[in-house]
């Protein structure tokens, strides 16, 4: 009897793959090289490759990929490339509603989703290499699988990219910043971290260990902060429902901030639902697929506090919106004072701070740092003086 013909299942990350599958893996042409992009070809992407297409979002492969990219002369960031031109106006990347997780309603305060996305974050990951707490030994031997291959891939507990955020400052650090509402609004989260993880985490002996088995810890809850408010998306549910929701969306979180990006963000969180990124402009292989966070609103003192990084894109205007705070010209977006203009207190209180130092001092000061943190309240301060110069030679 003649065998059944079996049919072969796609395999993303095979080269010889046209169309669907990870067509980049090896055959990513001229520019991409020229663009000095090197994509992920680690066994923990493929990994998550394989989740996202047994999801259905497999097609998105065969656009655009992970990969390091250039930010300015001297670092690479991970991100998203494109691995052939796309067309202004066509889907760039397109996720199911039900492979993102849903953090539930938006809100104010991120300790909350937080705590869910930690608890969920601990079981995926326990049970998805239950018989070996090394992470390494886990992917090598490909325990890990569905979704614990996307919480795979999120920046770790400890890592670079969350230590930049000002809940990771020392105290010397948010000094430097020479902007005290930041100060405030940094301890007051911290704070809140502190109690809730006190109410929700510390008291609650259902809540799951961590993974090498350890009970979580207060610094684990603000990693997950961080998380939330440097990855989360507020996305509209139903049209007629009226509610907005928090979603974690697998590879589209992997986007990095250009606030000159002319790429749109669709969709709704509604079962059958996608999520898309559309090009608002043509783009060629090789270009980084990039978004522009909170919504164009976002000044640098939300930037460095929520994502860990200074925004010095589309001519520093995240510094100008400090400066118009600043100058009493334009209300505060988030955070302290939300919605209002800054009150004249707060303002004399901060410039107060600005002038213990010249933009002279601090280049010097800036010079002679090692500390990535007290370098990044320098680049702050330095680029917040800047900006207000600018605004006091047009009033002259
Ligand atoms: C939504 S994630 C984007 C993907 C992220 N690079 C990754 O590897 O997962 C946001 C984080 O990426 C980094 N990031 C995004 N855009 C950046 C930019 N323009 N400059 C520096 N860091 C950026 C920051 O660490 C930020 O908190």
């Amino acid at each position: 009897m003649a065998k059944p013909v079996k049919k072969k299942k796609k395999k993303i990350g095979n080269n010889n793959s046209s169309g669907g599958g990870l067509k980049g893996f090896g055959s990513v042409g001229g520019s991409t090289k020229d663009k000095q992009v090197d994509i992920d070809r680690s066994n923990e992407a493929r990994l998550f490759y394989d989740y996202m297409e047994e999801g259905g979002a497999g097609d998105n492969f065969s656009r655009c990929v992970i990969g390091n990219l250039p930010l300015n002369n001297e670092i690479k960031i991970r991100g998203i490339v494109a691995l052939k031109p796309i067309k202004k106006g066509d889907t760039i990347i397109r996720i199911p509603y039900e492979q993102a997780v849903n953090f539930g309603q938006e809100g104010s305060d991120p300790t909350l989703p937080a705590v869910a996305f930690l608890k969920d974050y601990c079981e995926t990951l326990a049970s998805s290499s239950s018989s070996s707490t090394d992470e390494v030994d886990a992917i090598e031997n490909k325990k890990i699988s569905g979704k614990a291959s996307y919480y795979q891939m999120l920046p770790k507990f400890q890592g670079e990219d969350c230590m930049s955020s000002t809940g990771f400052f020392s105290d010397r650090a948010l000094t430097e910043l020479q902007y005290p509402l930041i100060v405030e609004e940094t301890e007051k989260r911290k704070e809140r971290i502190c109690s809730r993880f006190q109410s929700d985490i510390a008291n609650n002996e259902n809540f799951p260990k961590w993974l090498d088995g350890s009970p979580i810890i207060e610094d684990q809850l603000a990693w997950a902060v961080w998380l939330i408010t440097s990855r989360v998306l507020t996305v509209q549910g139903d049209a007629e429902e009226g509610k907005s929701y928090r979603l974690l969306i697998p590879f589209l979180d992997m986007c990095n901030h250009d606030r000159s990006s002319p790429h749109v963000l669709t969709g709704r969180a509604v079962p059958g639902g996608e999520l898309k990124v559309v090009a608002g402009a043509s783009i060629k292989e090789g270009d980084a697929i990039n978004i522009g966070y909170g919504g164009g609103v976002a000044g640098n003192d939300r930037f460095l506090q929520d994502y860990g990084f200074l925004d010095t894109s589309s001519n520093n205007a995240a510094y100008n919106m400090v400066a118009q705070q600043l100058l009493g010209k334009r209300r505060i977006v988030e955070g302290i004072g939300s919605g209002y203009l800054m009150s004249e207190s707060d303002r004399l209180r901060t410039i107060e701070q600005l002038n213990l130092t010249t933009l002279e001092d601090d280049m010097n000061l800036l010079e002679e740092e090692i500390d990535s943190s007290i370098i990044a309240a320098y680049n702050y301060r330095i680029g917040v003086k800047n900006a207000l110069s600018k605004f006091d030679d047009a009033r002259k």
